[in-house]
């Protein structure tokens, strides 16, 4: 291993620094129409684009995803901010008329200075997806990236400055969980978007709760991926896959339970593992690899002992789960694995239970519709879910059943902008995405307007 970079810790001096410069350049964004809003984020949208190979090589070495992966990151990354681009210029209120020609209106307005947190998985893309909206919405931002991966993250700042953001709008400050406590906890935040895991969600939301803030949580999962056997096989295999496998597995959204009808469970299995296999692992930044290393040591120790603690309690491994040596000498200390396929699963099982957040499937069979469906939704999770048949009806009845705020129908894993995302029970609350995010990011004034005389008790 070697640094790469070097960061100093934000402490609370630092991030009441950033906090008021937030706020002075609050000020300025907030009184832009949002056509001007619009303007400056197509520029940033526009660099990103320019800068993609740049951004995303910087991507791969923060966080170990492949190059090829990490370019659709960027291209998810810039769609955000163009898809926010559009709808800053038609934020707008209602006009509800009143009796006696008196009327009222309602106006959409800012929060004032936001707080974003993020995860190491797609440090990037995060930044991004929560900056994009609150901007939009005339906001300003301070970004605290997760302390794995605090490089990329800094480059959006930059591009932010560049398109021509007010000095402060888009701020970054650098740290774990206590800069994250001295953000959440400042009394000029006006909102806390975090994304993480379950636990620090929760204090999150405690913390918030004394400032009254709202908040936005996208946490965990431990997603189903239902397979029946009237499906493409071709499609749900590669969907299996989709849903196991980016970012070393490394995904909050993955379907790591994948629930096979029984008829096609060993024609399914046999190709998953077939292409499983085939997964190239190695250097990320090579062309041709599709699985790099993954986060850290203790993080790889955790998935494998996940693995080891699912051979006990009974599951077969029918490939990977060991630590994998790149034949490079220059990689030899890196923390590879090859992906894992579990079968002979339990519902009652360590591993289809808690999420791992590494390169492990576990397959589990089933009979019937009403059972799967049952079982799919026994978990305290709810971030996504997906659903592999040919049959129309059945697929929109499965998934009007399933609790989980992002369903696929014969598709895993893809993110598209315009779709709002976010989880059902422990995996948060919020959405990042789509229209309706601005709602998240923005109050509403309502203003009464009287056009006769006042009627007065008095
Ligand atoms: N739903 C989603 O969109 C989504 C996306 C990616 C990852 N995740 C989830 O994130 C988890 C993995 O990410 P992680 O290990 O970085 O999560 P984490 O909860 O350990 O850390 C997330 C962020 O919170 C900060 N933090 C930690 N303690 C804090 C505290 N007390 N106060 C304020 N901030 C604090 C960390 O420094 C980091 O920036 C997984 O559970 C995964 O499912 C969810």
């Amino acid at each position: 291993s070697r640094v790469i970079a070097t960061f100093a810790c934000s402490g609370e001096k630092e991030v009441n620094l950033a906090v008021q410069d937030a706020k002075a350049a609050f000020k300025i964004w907030s009184q832009k129409s949002g056509m001007e809003r619009c303007r400056v984020l197509l520029e940033a949208a526009r660099i990103i684009r320019e800068r993609r190979d740049e951004i995303a090589t910087v991507e791969t070495i923060n966080n170990g995803k492949s190059i090829f992966e990490a370019r659709w990151d960027v291209d998810t990354s810039w769609q955000c901010l163009e898809y926010y681009a559009g709808l800053a210029g038609s934020m707008a209120g209602e006009h509800i008329q009143l009796p006696g020609g008196s009327f009222g209106y309602t106006r959409r307005e800012p929060l004032g200075v936001c707080v974003g947190i993020g995860a190491w998985n797609y440090p990037f893309q995060i930044a991004c997806w929560k900056s994009a909206p609150a901007l939009a919405c005339g906001n300003a931002m301070i970004f605290k990236p997760s302390p794995f991966t605090p490089v990329s993250v800094l480059l959006l700042a930059e591009i932010y400055t560049e398109a021509g953001v007010p000095p402060g709008l888009f701020n970054v400050v650098q740290g774990g969980a206590a800069t994250g406590q001295f953000l959440c906890l400042h009394r000029d935040v006006a909102k806390v978007s975090f994304t993480g895991s379950v636990p620090t969600g929760s204090k999150i939301m405690e913390m918030a709760a004394k400032g009254i803030k709202p908040i936005t949580l996208e946490l965990g999962g431990k997603s189903p991926l239902i397979i029946f056997s009237d499906c493409d096989l071709e499609n749900a295999v590669k969907g299996a896959l989709m849903a196991n496998f980016l970012t070393q597995g490394e995904v909050c959204c993955n379907g790591t339970r994948v629930f096979v009808q029984k008829e096609i469970l060993e024609k399914f299995t046999k190709e998953v593992v077939k292409r499983t296999q085939g997964i190239k692992i190695g250097d990320p930044l090579l062309e041709g690899t599709r699985m790099g290393p993954l986060i850290n040591r203790p993080h790889l120790e955790r998935v494998l002992g996940f693995i080891k603690l699912a051979k006990e309690q009974g599951a077969k491994v029918l490939c990977g789960g060991d630590v994998f040596v790149p034949e490079d000498p220059k990689l030899k200390d890196g923390y590879y694995m090859r992906p894992c396929v579990l079968t002979d699963c339990r519902d009652d099982m360590t591993c289809v239970r808690e999420e791992i957040f590494g390169p492990v499937m576990s397959i589990l069979s089933f009979d019937t519709e009403a059972e799967v469906l049952e079982r799919a939704n026994n978990t305290t999770f709810g971030l996504a879910a997906g659903v592999f048949t040919r049959d129309i009806q059945r697929a929109h009845r499965v998934v009007a059943g399933l609790q989980a705020g992002m369903c696929f129908i014969n598709n895993y894993n893809v993110s598209p902008v315009e779709l709002p995302f976010g989880g059902y029970k422990k995996s948060g609350f919020g959405r990042e995405n789509g229209r309706v995010t601005i709602e998240y990011y923005s109050q509403l004034k309502t203003v009464c307007v009287e056009m006769g005389d006042v009627e007065s008790a008095f």
